[in-house]
């Protein structure tokens, strides 16, 4: 690794090259510069570097470098977009910004919710979805399922938002949803080192993404210490191929990942390595919702 970067970013731009077929794999599963990446190079007649530099000294390209040597920003003061860890300032618990961020994801929650519901299992039981953010995901699920119970968790300032989004919720005149709200449990927390529910069902929903690779297994083990046996973790996410090259979609996207928070995008064959790590069963079917989105689940013996 000539450049010497960490994993993390690693993972992020080789991905994306490859994505953008400047980069591929070879048989003895080492990157080489594909017939279009050798037009990057200097050396190259005709070459693209003149073209592709004319970007070179724009200052989003050159904080983009730096965080890729440094593996993210080399400051960041207030803390790191969806992210709260330790005793350090968390964006999620400052009332506004909690407000601003929960809200900018509500949409997206709004929309893919109904498709994740009709997936997850049809149960009585109870869900926790963990890190719920505006927590559509719950009520959406509750509606489907009339008689389980569920706890949205999440840092206090968000679950401000999430009572508000329940009301909201409650008031569609969608039939059964004024039930939802005495259903549902909201639990202020910290999923990292707070005590978890035990439950029948966990949901990560867009919530891995956000962190490195030793925090996802850690938060895999936390899972699925939570799970009752027989229960069952589910994770909605963009991810990447297992060959670590595309989709474009979501290699694109964990650039974005890279960029706001702690983490990145992640192939399936990771989670399910984290997901066996922690004694769970990860099953091997796919499954998707809608941009780029997907499901995957692993059951605790
Ligand atoms: C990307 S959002 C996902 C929200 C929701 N699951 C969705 O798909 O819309 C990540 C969520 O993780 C929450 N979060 C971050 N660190 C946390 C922690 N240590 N404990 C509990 N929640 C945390 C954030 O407050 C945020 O709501």
């Amino acid at each position: 690794m000539r450049l010497g970067l960490k994993e993390r970013p690693a993972m992020v731009l080789f991905p994306a090259l490859c994505a953008m077929d400047m980069l591929s794999y070879n048989d003895s599963g080492q990157l080489q510069l594909t017939e279009g990446g050798c037009y990057l190079t200097q050396q190259s007649v005709p070459t693209l570097a003149g073209y592709v530099g004319l970007e070179k000294s724009d200052p989003a390209v050159l904080e983009m470098v730096e965080r890729l040597k440094h593996d993210g920003p080399l400051e960041a003061p207030s803390g790191i977009a969806y992210v709260k860890e330790g005793e350090g300032p968390s964006p999620m618990d400052d009332p506004e910004v909690a407000r601003r961020l929960t809200l900018a994801l509500a949409g997206r929650a709004q929309i893919l919710a109904p498709i994740v519901a009709d997936k997850l299992p049809k149960h009585n039981g109870h869900l926790v979805d963990v890190a719920g953010g505006s927590g559509f995901f719950t009520y959406e699920w509750l509606l489907v399922n009339p008689d389980a119970t569920a706890t949205v968790l999440d840092r206090p300032q968000v679950l401000a938002v999430a009572a508000e989004c329940l009301f909201t919720f409650s008031q569609s005149g969608r039939h059964g949803a004024h039930t939802v709200p005495e259903r549902v449990t909201f639990l202020p927390g910290d999923m990292l080192t707070d005590e978890l529910p035990q439950t029948d069902l966990l949901l990560a929903a867009s919530l891995f993404h956000d962190w490195p690779t030793e925090t996802c297994q850690l938060l895999a083990r936390r899972f699925a210490d939570a799970l009752v046996s027989g229960g069952e973790l589910w994770v909605h996410d963009a991810f990447l191929d297992d060959t670590m090259d595309g989709p474009q979609a979501v290699t694109d996207y964990s650039a974005q990942l890279f960029w706001v928070t702690k983490g990145r995008a992640y192939s399936r064959n990771e989670y399910r390595q984290w997901f066996a790590e922690a004694g769970l069963m990860p099953s091997d079917k796919n499954s998707s919702t809608q941009m780029d989105y997907g499901l995957i689940w692993a059951r605790k013996p």
